[in-house]
């Protein structure tokens, strides 16, 4: 079975990260979701990703403020990245964004719009990467 990976940099954004979890339930899409920050447990993260089982076929990277997350995500694995900017802090977002927008070339991720429209898209769009399988 083909599944979701889904990480995000914070036990605060768990509660954000449920309106793509239901969607993944609604749809009985499988996913594994997990916390882990690329600025506070970086070692943890890397080794993680090394460890990845074949089943996953796409990653959210899911973070706010300096989102390091994805594009350090992105450069672990060869799988496709969605990054999400969560709209918290005083720049509400526009520095997630930033920070996940504009990556160097050849570490691509796919950026979502900040907040919940993007944290749904997010679900949205990696299902229609697992349903290229099936075509
Ligand atoms: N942007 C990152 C990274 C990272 O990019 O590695 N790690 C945590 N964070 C973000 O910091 C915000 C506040 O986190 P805390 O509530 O733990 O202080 C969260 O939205 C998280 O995604």
């Amino acid at each position: 079975m083909s599944k979701v990976l889904i990480i995000a940099g914070s036990e605060s954004d768990k509660e954000f990260v449920k309106q793509a979890l239901n969607l993944f339930d609604e749809w009985n899409v499988e996913y594994e979701f997990r916390i882990f920050s690329a600025h506070r447990n970086l070692l943890e993260l890397t080794e993680y990703m090394k460890n990845l089982s074949s089943e996953f076929k796409v990653v959210i990277a899911v973070a706010g403020l300096a989102a390091a997350l994805p594009g350090v995500v992105a450069s672990l694995t060869s799988l496709p990245v969605i990054g999400v900017p969560r709209d918290v802090g005083p720049l509400n977002g526009i520095d997630a964004l930033l920070s996940i927008v504009q990556m160097p070339k050849g570490v691509p991720v796919g950026t979502m719009g900040i907040g919940n429209h993007g944290m749904k898209n997010a679900a949205y769009f990696a299902k229609r990467i697992l349903d290229l399988e099936g075509k």
